[in-house]
């Protein structure tokens, strides 16, 4: 919803040099222009590779501090980032990394971007990302249940081409195994901190994996390295630099990374209060620019040179002169010849990107238009096989061909039935033969079944007076614990936030097809073991009416209080406001529900509510499933359901009303699903 609102703002090609670049002349622009050619042409390929190159790229906020203040958290950033080089992006603490990386890869959900960014030739659509480039999160988002080839294979049935066969997919899986060393820990259950299963190391190689499960183009990665021990840490470097020796383009934050892992970086942005203040080679190069030009002190013999950087730039920081830094850099002839590889790329890419809108379109390469748009654009292209293909990659080739198929719909990768068959088929299935899963899912119902009937045995058909209310408190405990059980599935949902958005992100399900899989996992266990608990009591008590109906009606009611909880966690910004909201909500229900206080001593203003209190249909169908034929049991000289005010109502009619229910709770957790952030970036 925000996305489509944030507006990217694309400026003209045309060229405009700046008045450092007036300076310089032709010939050094032609050798420059030389030396772009030779130094990147024999590995950069522009149908394979995708350079990113941005120029005055800007990005502002609505300030969390000041109420009605913008603030720019980057500022006219400009550069590229090479094929086949892994890129750091470095600086002190707040000063833009992540929010750089996340606007690069398309993941910020509010304020407004300006400038110009193109990967390849082209302005990057949510479509292209998704298809084009892989994001490592910082923190690990995996589902811990499954192996790690599990979880490979899981996330290439959602990510790769439908029309893939599942060797091809398993054979890609492999290749991924080998390639980031997992051999070891193939067959090793994810786990959780508390029930480890792969090491830290194992958990970010796997992570990078998911990424690469697309052969994406450009990798981005948000701190790889941190939390991880300088062996590891170099260990996950390495193999992220292995991909870029084969092509890829690698943007990664890093924080404070061992001099061996960032010796392993080819090129360094350094970021300080959102300004570029160097960007260009590491080693030597950058330590020579900041003793020259920023007036550091010389780097110590054996210093970690990142470290060493660091110091120095959170103390300039500190003491205001990031603008003056990046003044600076503006000034040098690095900054200089830089600038006019930009040009010089961004006059390639408007060459090319020409070239290839003429051929299904006369629309002017300058634009300014909404992500929407953009995505809606690139959709409808991608969508004629024979048309224009971002420029990138033939349009009959396969790749383009695959790229088609996953671009059915705006948003999504495959579509919901296929989503769905997989979440069921690797996560569904793997939980049910996990007893952690199934041991609170299974054993409170049955233990309940069992206490509940031993108290009450075989009173259910016998209507003497003292055991009326008995048999009322007990149709109303059947509606409460099924209730109140729900609180137990909040922290399944809470746990797995992180990974729904991560996966969300990539495209791999609609929101509603996670709600469709959640509740199709939970209620198919519910149905069997209520089954079996609800015959326990119904058979062991001897309670009178229809069984089927009392299961139903018991289902159904445990049905809605499990998606209550999923509804409640959603909607919910944390698990401490989510295990105090549902009881409450639950609570307040089983007050309104007529047990407790009858319908006509409920005050008249709380009485409005009773109406939207599914726990009272529930236990008025269980009353009159139990008591309808049997007049003769009697409360306060009444007939039980007369005291009640229920004797002309159809109980089918309650059953309807509780299934009803249900439907109406799933729409509000879908809606909260889809609409309500948490996270935003
Ligand atoms: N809405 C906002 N209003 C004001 N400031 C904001 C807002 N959103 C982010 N910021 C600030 O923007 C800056 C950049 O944040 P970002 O997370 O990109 O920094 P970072 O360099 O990745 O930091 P770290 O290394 O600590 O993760 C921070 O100083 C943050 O406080």
């Amino acid at each position: 919803m925000v996305d489509e609102a944030m507006v990217v703002q694309v400026r003209s090609f045309k060229i405009s040099p700046q008045s450092e670049e007036k300076k310089a002349d032709d010939a050094n622009s032609k050798n420059v222009t030389d030396t772009v050619s030779t130094a990147t042409a024999p590995r950069y390929d522009a149908a394979v590779n995708l350079r990113i190159t941005f120029k005055g790229l800007s990005y502002t906020v609505d300030s969390n501090s000041k109420r009605g203040e913008k603030v720019q958290l980057l500022k006219g950033l400009s550069g590229f980032f090479e094929p086949c080089q892994m890129t750091a992006v470095m600086g002190p603490s707040g000063s833009g990394k992540t929010t750089f990386l996340d606007l690069l890869s398309g993941r910020k959900t509010q304020g407004a971007m300006t400038g110009t960014l193109l990967f390849g030739a082209d302005v990057p659509t949510k479509a292209f990302l998704r298809r084009y480039t892989g994001y490592v999160e910082q923190f690990d988002t995996l589902v811990d249940t499954l192996t790690v080839y599990e979880m490979l294979l899981y996330t290439a049935e959602l990510k790769r081409p439908l029309s893939e066969p599942l060797a091809s997919k398993k054979e890609a899986v492999e290749s991924l195994i080998a390639r980031l060393a997992l051999e070891n820990c193939r067959d090793v259950r994810i786990g959780t901190p508390l029930k480890r299963g792969i090491s830290g190391g194992q958990a970010k190689r796997t992570n990078v994996g998911i990424a690469l499960i697309t052969n994406p183009r450009v990798l981005f990665l948000d701190e790889p390295t941190s939390g991880l021990d300088s062996f590891t840490a170099r260990e996950v470097t390495e193999v992220v630099q292995s991909l870029a020796k084969d092509g890829t383009t690698i943007c990664a934050t890093i924080h404070s990374p061992s001099s061996a892992s960032f010796a392993l970086f080819d090129r360094v942005a350094v970021l300080v209060n959102g300004w570029i203040v160097y960007l260009g080679e590491t080693g030597v190069t950058a330590s020579d620019y900041l003793t020259r030009v920023c007036g550091c002190r010389s780097l110590g013999h054996g210093e970690n040179l990142a470290e060493w950087m660091m110091d120095f730039l959170t103390q300039a920081d500190r003491e205001g002169r990031s603008s003056a830094l990046h003044e600076a850099f503006e000034r040098s002839q690095l900054a200089q010849e830089s600038a006019i590889k930009l040009e010089v790329y961004l006059q390639e890419a408007q060459r090319r990107s020409k070239s290839s809108i003429a051929a299904v379109s006369s629309e002017a390469p300058s634009v300014s238009i909404s992500g929407h748009e953009a995505n809606k654009r690139f959709v409808d292209r991608v969508g004629d096989s024979e048309g224009w293909c971002c420029g990138l990659v033939p349009a009959s080739s396969p790749a383009a061909r695959a790229l088609s198929s996953l671009t059915g719909s705006e948003q999504y990768v495959a579509p919901w039935w296929w989503s769905l068959k997989v979440l069921l088929q690797y996560r569904t299935l793997r939980n049910y033969r996990c007893m952690e899963y199934l041991g609170p899912r299974l054993f409170d119902k049955i233990i309940f079944a069992v206490v509940v009937m031993t108290l009450y045995l075989g009173i259910g058909d016998d209507f003497k007076p003292v055991n009326i209310p008995s048999m009322a408190a007990l149709i109303y405990l059947c509606v409460a614990q099924p209730a109140w059980g729900a609180v137990a599935y909040v922290p399944n949902i809470m746990m797995e936030r992180g990974l729904y958005v991560r996966e969300r992100h990539d495209g791999l399900y609609r929101p509603a097809t996670y709600l469709l899989f959640k509740m199709l996992e939970e209620m198919s266990l519910n149905f069997v073991v209520g089954l079996g608990s609800t015959a326990i009591l119904f058979y062991g008590i001897q309670l009178r009416g229809e069984f089927i109906y009392f299961w139903l009606n018991c289902m159904f009611t445990l049905s809605n209080g499990i998606v209550i909880a999923y509804m409640v966690a959603a909607f919910s910004p944390s698990l401490d406001v989510a295990n105090a909201a549902v009881p409450t909500l639950l609570a307040v229900m089983l007050f309104l529900s007529g047990f407790l206080i009858r319908m006509e001593s409920i005050p008249v203003y709380w009485r409005w509510l009773t109406y939207a209190d599914l726990l009272k249909y529930s236990w008025e169908g269980l009353m009159i499933n139990q008591f309808e034929k049997y007049p003769e049991a009697q409360l306060v000289g009444n007939p039980i359901l007369e005291y009640y005010n229920l004797s002309n109502v159809d109980k089918w009619v309650r059953l309807g009303i509780v299934v009803a229910f249900f439907g109406g709770w799933s729409l509000l957790a879908w809606f909260a699903l889809a609409f309500v952030r948490h996270q935003k970036r």
